[in-house]
């Protein structure tokens, strides 16, 4: 199991890292210097008992006893260095693993999924395990190597007596499976009441400001007591069941200690061992005895921690988006147009797909829009193009090529987002427009916050591009963080612009001014914008109109006028609510 376990470590980094070898190399020497030390003490009782103490020998003894006391702190110290050294390294690198398996997951994941539990798994059970690997293998290690190193002097002792110490042995560990069994039968669920409590957590504190506008504080409250509850419950059963299993293991190893003690205390009456010898068996195997316990409690952590292991190992197995890890590096598309054909998309745990059958083309190097009532299928049609989601069937080509075959880090090189949720981090202004391109230079980043109407009010923050942004960019209002997230992807100077509702939240002025930047851009880029407001894409080359996942019209403006369909209908309507005024009425109220 233990062999298993280090298997599924390594597996877990990727790769196998010496000093952990060479720290687990030094812990058994360390626990065969701690041997000699009992070794010496044994040779000292025996001499006192035979008459042969001599200052000499006391003198000697004392020597050998400091040397292998401080031999012990100098290996144990760097055993331990070189354990954790070896340790804290591969489990970084495995959470690097891990995010970068995160990154290649499908967006409907991470939806399915409830971030409470992905952040238990990247932190209890990874820590569970880097704490395993730290403070348990080199423990394991040296025991193992005291212990039978301590059995073997027990047989140069006295074989019978030894024999009686060593098959109680195997009954220790059968108990010790055994207790292993009955825990495993309950860390899952103590693991997954702890993913629960913290995924209500988690959401508690994230809707704290919902809870409190709606007065919801009662019923939130519950939810999150109940999973605090069952998490509770489910760590006391995880530890009462298995106690008098635990408790039968400590009898077990004690037992051998007894059995000693009684043949000993027998052969010392009929005079067949001497005192001697049957106080150093006594003495020696109290010590196997502890060291038994020790290797017991290890254990059974061990398989706890194994659980947390099975775990990460299944998020890593978890399919990534097609083309990720399999996509050729070396493609390049000729050109910056797209192809969509016979495109069809069902969300995952869905019946109903959200896109059925599009067949389309997206010019290079030019706007088109994509249009349609809410629910209608834009913002999906504009991630499948941003391969965020993996398509049921059907093709979307880049140029000649089928995105499945390229790889993700060309397409994510290529293509710049502005998402209809604008997320930024806690950092500055400036760095939040970096995360564009990395190696933009200072006159780069403004340049891009001016083109994306950002520059005026970022001027006017306390510290300007340096202000720094609370969590999410909380003191910002909605039309600000749209604008540092357009900013943000005009920087990345991407020939595959998509935006999606990215200017609902600015006023009709900042809008169009964004626009003529995207006309202007869509010169050398292939921009594809999902908007509401029609008249700010009537110049568009081409307009995509979407109604219940299938796409309905498609064509300029002028030309699905003249088809009087639906985007005929949805401009009307739009025009209509254009030319409403608020006149006040009898009452003197506006209408
Ligand atoms: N992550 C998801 N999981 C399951 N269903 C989803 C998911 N996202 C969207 N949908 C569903 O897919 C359909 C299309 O949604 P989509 O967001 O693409 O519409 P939209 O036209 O962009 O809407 P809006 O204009 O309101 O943003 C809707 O029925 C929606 O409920």
């Amino acid at each position: 199991m233990l062999i298993k376990f280090i298997r599924a470590g390594y597996q877990l980094a990727g790769y196998q890292d010496r000093r952990l070898t060479k720290g687990l190399s030094l812990a058994a020497l360390d626990g065969c210097l701690l041997t000699v030390s009992y070794f010496i003490v044994a040779q000292l009782i025996l001499s006192v008992f035979n008459t042969t103490i001599s200052l000499p020998i006391i003198l000697l003894s004392a020597v050998g006893l400091l040397s292998c006391l401080l031999g012990r702190i100098y290996l144990s110290n760097l055993a331990l260095s070189h354990v954790f050294g070896g340790t804290y390294a591969m489990m970084a690198e495995a959470r690097i693993r891990i995010i970068n398996h995160l990154h290649a997951l499908p967006l409907g994941w991470f939806s399915a999924k409830r971030t409470g539990d992905l952040s238990v798994r990247l932190t209890s059970d990874l820590e569970l395990i880097e704490w395993l690997w730290s403070h348990f293998l080199a423990v394991f290690t040296s025991t193992i190597f005291t212990m039978l190193l301590i059995l073997a002097l027990l047989c140069w002792i006295d074989l019978f007596l030894a024999l009686l110490v060593i098959i109680t042995i195997p009954f220790s560990f059968w108990v010790m499976s055994l207790t292993q069994r009955v825990i495993s039968r309950y860390d899952e669920k103590m693991l997954d009441t702890a993913s629960n409590a913290q995924a209500e957590l988690y959401d508690y504190i994230q809707g704290i400001n919902v809870i409190r506008c709606f007065g919801q504080f009662g019923t939130a409250w519950k939810r999150l007591s109940n999973a605090l509850f069952q998490q509770y419950q489910a760590q006391l059963v995880l530890e009462t069941k298995p106690s008098a299993l635990v408790a039968l293991f400590g009898f077990v190893s004690e037992f051998s200690f007894l059995l000693l003690l009684v043949s000993g205390g027998y052969l010392l009456f009929q005079e067949r061992l001497d005192i001697q010898h049957f106080i150093l068996l006594n003495f020696f195997s109290l010590i196997v005895y502890r060291q038994l316990q020790t290797l017991g409690d290890g254990l059974i952590k061990l398989r706890f921690s194994s659980r947390a292991m099975e775990r990460i190992k299944k998020l890593l197995s978890e399919t990534s988006v097609a083309t990720y890890n399999d996509g050729n590096a070396s493609i390049i598309p000729s050109s910056n147009e797209i192809t969509i054909k016979q495109l069809s998309f069902t969300y995952p745990e869905q019946s109903c797909p959200a896109l059925q059958n599009i067949d389309c083309h997206i010019h290079a190097n030019a706007i088109t829009a994509i249009v349609g009532p809410s629910g209608s299928g834009k913002s999906t049609l504009l991630q499948l193009i941003a391969q965020m989601w993996t398509p049921d069937s059907g093709q979307i080509l880049w140029g000649e090529y089928d995105t499945k075959i390229i790889a993700s880090e060309i397409l994510d090189r290529n293509i710049a987002m502005v998402f209809q949720d604008v997320v930024l981090f806690s950092a500055s202004v400036f760095d939040n427009i970096l995360i564009g391109n990395q190696n933009a230079t200072a006159e780069e980043v403004i340049q891009a916050a001016k083109l994306a109407q950002a520059d005026e009010f970022i001027q006017k923050l306390p510290d300007g591009y340096q202000t720094i942004l609370g969590d999410n960019g909380y003191s910002l209002s909605g039309g600000e963080r749209q604008r540092l997230s357009i900013a943000r992807a005009l920087l990345k100077k991407a020939p595959i612009i998509l935006l999606d509702e990215a200017t609902a939240s600015v006023d009709a002025s900042t809008e169009v001014a964004i626009h003529r930047v995207l006309e202007n851009l869509s010169q050398h880029c292939t921009v594809v914008v999902v908007a509401h407001r029609l008249n700010t894409i009537q110049k568009a080359q081409k307009i995509l109109v979407m109604h219940a996942g299938c796409l309905l019209e498609q064509g300029d403006h002028d030309t699905l006028l003249r088809q009087n369909g639906l985007y005929a209908q949805l401009w009307q309507r739009q025009q209509q609510s254009l030319s409403w005024q608020l006149t006040p009425n009898k009452q003197g109220m506006t209408t």
